[in-house]
């Protein structure tokens, strides 16, 4: 494995958090140190207590050696503690860059993403608790390097008594070592499994507990459906996670047979080496724990190396998501400004789009000319493609063949701020942000939102303005439940507040995807009777399924199976006896 994901992760820290690297550094070889000092301290104490008892020594020299003791615990402990301190207060603040980073990444990949699974997965796995998995591995460094000063001090010790003892406890420590390394990287290949898996326990989850859901999950009695298929999932989860534990722990039980042979072994040696040479009380019981804390040391560097492999695999996995030759980042378009005013219009020139993972294209081979100030109506079957259409139109989606251009300018060449506040749209699934009334119209303006003028004019053509003057805080009332007390709108209030926000931006050409079809006749009446009016000095584009609506545009566009199949004006398309008289006579039965 490259080391690459760890000094990514080095380097990543450093640049914020130097502090905490070198203190965390000085502070794990202080420690690293502790355990020898430790030793030593106990092997003087063992043998001032034995010449005590043999009636030789005095008193102060034992005394003073349990100062030291004290002080040498004392201070470990003021250090573990002092780390402590030092990696909450990182993790936190890596917590808020490193989540930062996943959101500005989601919100400029292209819209596309959204639709592989494997990207969502991918925010799954990387959306939460990355601080902690982020430091892991530098901590994990630098325990090991903690574990290896103890380790390298406590075999000058061996060695200056013995050779085979410092032997001998090495040797105790690799199956341990292979057996951790194994596993590191089950486990991050469970976490890859169990994602998919993770995320439709989550979503069933979801539909159990959200208010959106609350009411078909009772009137379709959905309740012992999602509870099986969450507990199955959720299960199958668990059960895989078990089943790695078992097979672990099973695997420790044989290692922890091995070394504790190799201790027995190693104490043996010590008895031998003991007869064989002058050695002191106290050498004799430091040896023991020597030889203990060495074996120790190695199976913690052993763990450490494991558990540190597993660990950079997940980096890897948060450092392949921010990589844009893995997930792009925002699709490179040009610089060039959007025409203002449009004087040529908008071109569709033989455009086809395929969905990611999609057999059948979306849009074949759509060319259409869209003039300055012209209202243009699509209609067309359910999944005939309007809404791809208008997506493309408007740069969410790159298309695949053919051109978009504006004036003449190729879409990709403009720039995307540009794009976007040019172009504004409202999808038949609008956000209803729970924010308040002025910030849901204004959101896409925020810097005029002080604009009372603007904002109450707007208001009142989108009919918002008749319920707003009912709220007791007007336009600061907030909307929505989920936070704090507010209103809640009915599905064509909210599509009222939709309206008024596509009509409060600046944008010159409005795209609007069904903007009627929660309202009720009236207001629909209204709007489309207001529709000159409400459009004046913009290009509109409106998807609608109703023919009386589609009417009122200068030119109406038939779509079926992605294509464009009629086009023309409703007298035209009326006398070409063709989809749309049959679309149009159809409705118009039901009110005859
Ligand atoms: N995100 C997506 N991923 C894959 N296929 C999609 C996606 N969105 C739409 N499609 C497919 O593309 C085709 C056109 O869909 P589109 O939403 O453009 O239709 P529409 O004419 O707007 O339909 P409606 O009248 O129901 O809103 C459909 O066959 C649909 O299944």
């Amino acid at each position: 494995m490259k080391s690459n994901e760890l000094t990514q992760a080095v380097r990543y820290i450093w640049q914020g958090h130097r502090t905490w690297v070198i203190c965390t550094a000085v502070l794990s070889l202080m420690l690293g140190l502790t355990p020898a000092v430790h030793l030593w301290v106990a092997k003087e104490l063992v043998n001032e207590v034995a010449a005590l008892l043999n009636g030789g020594g005095d008193y102060s020299g034992a005394f003073q050696l349990l100062v030291v003791q004290f002080l040498v615990l004392l201070l470990a402990s003021l250090l573990t503690k002092a780390q402590e301190l030092l990696d909450k207060r990182t993790e936190l603040h890596l917590d808020h860059d490193l989540q930062r980073a996943v959101m500005e990444k989601t919100t400029t990949v292209p819209l596309e993403l959204y639709d592989r699974p494997d990207f969502q997965h991918a925010i799954e796995r990387v959306h939460g608790g990355q601080a902690h998995r982020f430091l892991t591995p530098i901590k994990q460094s630098m325990d090991i390097v903690r574990q290896l000063t103890t380790l390298i001090s406590f075999l000058f010790y061996l060695l200056s008594v013995h050779w085979t003892l410092a032997l001998v406890s090495v040797v105790a420590a690799f199956p341990l070592l292979l057996v951790l390394a194994r596993f590191g990287n089950k486990r991050f290949s469970l976490m890859m499994f169990q994602t998919p898996l993770a995320r439709e326990a989550r979503y069933l989850q979801h539909l159990m507990v959200k208010r959106e859901s609350a009411k078909e999950v009772r009137l379709f009695q959905l309740r012992d459906f999602l509870l099986g298929v969450w507990s199955d999932r959720f299960r199958r989860n668990q059960e895989e996670t078990y089943r790695l534990f078992k097979r672990e722990k099973g695997t420790l039980v044989l290692t922890d047979a091995l070394t504790a042979f190799f201790y027995v072994g190693a104490a043996g040696l010590i008895i031998w080496v003991a007869r064989a040479a002058t050695i002191t009380i106290g050498d004799f019981v430091a040896l023991g724990q020597a030889v203990q804390g060495t074996q120790s040391a190695i199976n913690q560097i052993a763990g450490q190396i494991a558990r540190l492999y597993e660990s950079r695999l997940y980096l890897r996995d948060y450092f392949r998501f921010l990589d844009d030759s893995v997930y792009e980042s925002r699709v490179d378009r040009g610089t060039k400004s959007f025409p203002a005013p449009l004087q040529a219009g908008i071109s569709v020139e033989r455009v086809s789009f395929r969905y990611p993972g999609s057999e059948r294209p979306a849009l074949q081979d759509v060319s259409l000319q869209i003039q300055p100030g012209e209202r243009i109506a699509i209609v067309g079957d359910n999944g005939s493609g309007k809404t791809t259409l208008v997506k493309c139109l408007m740069g969410l989606y790159q298309v695949q063949t053919g051109c978009i251009r504006v004036d003449g300018v190729p879409m990709q060449d403009i720039a995307e701020e540009q794009l976007f506040h040019n172009i504004t749209v409202i999808f038949q699934d609008f956000m209803r942000y729970d924010f308040t009334v002025r910030q849901n119209i204004t959101i896409g303006q925020l810097e005029a939102a002080a604009d009372k003028e603007r904002l109450e004019t707007v208001a009142a053509n989108a009919g918002v303005e008749s319920f707003v003057a009912r709220f007791a805080q007007g336009y600061d009332t907030h909307l929505g439940r989920s936070f704090q007390e507010g209103e809640d709108l009915s599905g064509g209030q909210w599509q009222k507040i939709a309206l008024a926000r596509a009509l409060f931006s600046e944008g010159q050409l409005l795209i609007l995807d069904e903007p009627t079809a929660a309202l009720d006749p009236k207001a629909e009446m209204e709007v489309f009777e207001h529709f000159d009016h409400l459009t004046r000095g913009k290009t509109a584009v409106f998807i609608s399924h109703r023919m009386a609506a589609a009417r009122m545009a200068d030119r109406i566009i038939v779509m079926r199976d992605g294509q464009i199949c009629e086009m023309g004006t409703h007298e035209q398309l009326i006398a070409l006896e063709g989809e749309y008289k049959r679309m149009y006579t159809m409705q118009a039965q039901w009110y005859r």
